[in-house]
């Protein structure tokens, strides 16, 4: 449907630090999961709300408003997703969690699939996709693909960092769904990564280079 690149100060303050050479494993950790926390804020933003009648503080009854039905299911793309699920979590407490594993093929630069654990009646709630990083796009798409097939028909991606050739194989491929991004970076480097990016976004989160 469309993508969101969000600009508030915050979030972009933290994207700047976030970009920082030489940056630590805890400062990216934190920074990822915070960032996570205010895309997470703007992507539930359009969630439907219910009218519920309650006793308020003075006991009579009051008209407050909750979120409606089934909720979410957040899906981490492996590894690197897993370093916003605190973040997300946060804000959405009792959302299921179905995970997707995915390692890119860093010769053809195509999604390799290794896991995927999708919870019961996924095709009732909203789907949103958490990775840090949308390059070529083929892990998303792919991910996107197995959620569709599993029924899902509302599906969000939250992403730190967005290049332009992701973005449009993104939407070309499952055009009914809405990215919600920190920056649209320049473009794809000879290597599939993202320019200026933030370099290897999994290896940085759990330390392996
Ligand atoms: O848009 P694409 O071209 O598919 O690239 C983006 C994918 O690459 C990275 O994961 P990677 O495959 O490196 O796995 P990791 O998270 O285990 O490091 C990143 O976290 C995305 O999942
Ligand atoms: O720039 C990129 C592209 C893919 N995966 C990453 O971690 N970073
Ligand atoms: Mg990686």
């Amino acid at each position: 449907m469309s993508l969101h690149v969000i600009e508030h100060p915050l979030v972009q303050h933290k994207l700047a630090l976030l970009r920082e050479y030489g940056i630590s494993t805890k400062s990216f950790r934190e920074l990822v999961s915070e960032i996570g926390t205010l895309l997470t804020y703007e992507a539930t933003k359009d969630m439907p709300l219910q009218e519920h009648s309650i006793k308020g503080w003075q006991g009579n009854d009051i008209k407050v408003f909750k979120l409606q039905g089934k909720k979410i299911t957040v899906v981490p793309i492996l590894r690197a997703g897993l370093g916003m699920m605190d973040g997300v979590m946060e804000l959405i407490p009792s959302a299921k969690v179905s995970v997707v594993g995915l390692q890119r093929n860093e010769e053809t630069l195509e999604p390799v699939p290794y896991f995927e654990k999708l919870v019961g009646k996924i095709e009732q709630r909203l789907s949103l996709v958490i990775d840090p990083m949308l390059a070529t796009g083929g892990s998303m798409i792919a991910t996107i693909d197995m959620l569709k097939k599993a029924g899902c028909t509302h599906i969000k991606a939250i992403v730190l960092v967005a290049a332009p050739e992701g973005v449009k194989a993104t939407l070309d491929a499952h055009p009914d769904i809405e990215i919600y991004t920190a920056a649209l970076d320049n473009h794809l480097d000879e290597h599939g990564y993202i320019v200026p990016g933030l370099g290897d976004a999994g290896d940085k989160i759990f330390g392996t280079v």
